[in-house]
């Protein structure tokens, strides 16, 4: 049975000075975050999620975007060195909290770096963005740890956006979706289908068809309910600010052995 178990992390006190690389910089509401934070945890609670909490790394601006800090393959949990210096001291926490959870860690070592964003598993089938974050020896290592697994690690092109997951991520069936404007090469992809916002590339697979997505993306909520699927929209607006998007505030554990 498939456990649904995932890691999240509260936003620090420092979250306002997170980075921003694509995007100009918006002054962060730090009170209306928390509150965001907040729905958006309800919601994966909503939908039969237990959540765990990664300890505070509050010197860390960008800590609440946990996906960055490990990456899971079955019940393996791959410890990043992500891209950015400043986000390196995430990781320590995200480690015991895999940790106590059973799960057999790995780590990414220098000079290797990858962050979670960059990692879209579809089936067997593991994406990896090589961009701004997200290095060759980063790709050499996460293939290393998961393709014994029986892992399929396919490594693409990431220019236009901060992460692979920023441009692309994947329904049910596999199908991988993307904003056409910040996709690199839709054609790297078995089954491409366009959506019209960049947000509403960004789904979270809730159980059941139904789709977490950013209240940002309505039309692509609406294209992805005319497909039976069944979106559930939360307002990550400050998040955003800091190009974060559904994805990159939780890591979902689906095969963690009791
Ligand atoms: N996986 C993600 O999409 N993470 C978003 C990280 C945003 C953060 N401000 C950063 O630049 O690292």
């Amino acid at each position: 049975m498939p456990s649904r178990h995932a890691l999240i992390r509260r936003p620090g006190p420092r979250l306002a000075e997170g980075l921003v690389t694509h995007i100009d910089r918006r002054p962060v509401d730090p009170a209306l975050a928390l509150r965001q934070w907040e729905a958006y945890v309800g919601a994966l609670r909503d939908h039969g999620w237990q959540t765990t909490e990664v300890a505070p790394a509050d010197d860390c601006p960008d800590a609440v975007f946990i996906e960055d800090a490990v990456v899971m393959f079955r019940n393996v949990a791959l410890l990043t060195r992500p891209g950015a210096g400043s986000r390196r001291p995430e990781v320590a926490a995200a480690r015991a909290a895999v940790e106590a959870l059973g799960c057999s860690v790995g780590e990414v070592r220098a000079p290797g770096t990858l962050d979670g964003g960059d990692v879209l598993k579809v089936g067997d089938t593991v994406y990896v963005g090589r961009g701004g974050r997200t290095d060759g020896e980063g790709i050499r290592q996460l293939r290393s740890a998961f393709e014994p697994l029986g892992a399929r690690v396919v490594a693409v092109p990431v220019s236009r956006v901060l992460h692979l997951k920023s441009a692309v991520t994947a329904l049910p069936d596999g199908t991988v979706i993307g904003y056409p404007p910040v996709v690199d090469d839709p054609a790297l992809f078995p089954r491409f289908l366009p959506v019209p916002e960049e947000s509403g590339a960004h789904v979270v697979l809730l159980g059941g068809g139904r789709l977490l997505m950013a209240a940002s993306a309505p039309k692509s909520a609406e294209l992805l309910a005319g497909l039976g699927y069944r979106p559930v929209l939360v307002d990550i607006g400050e998040f955003e600010k800091l190009e974060g998007c559904v994805t990159c505030l939780s890591v979902r554990l689906r095969e963690l052995y009791a």
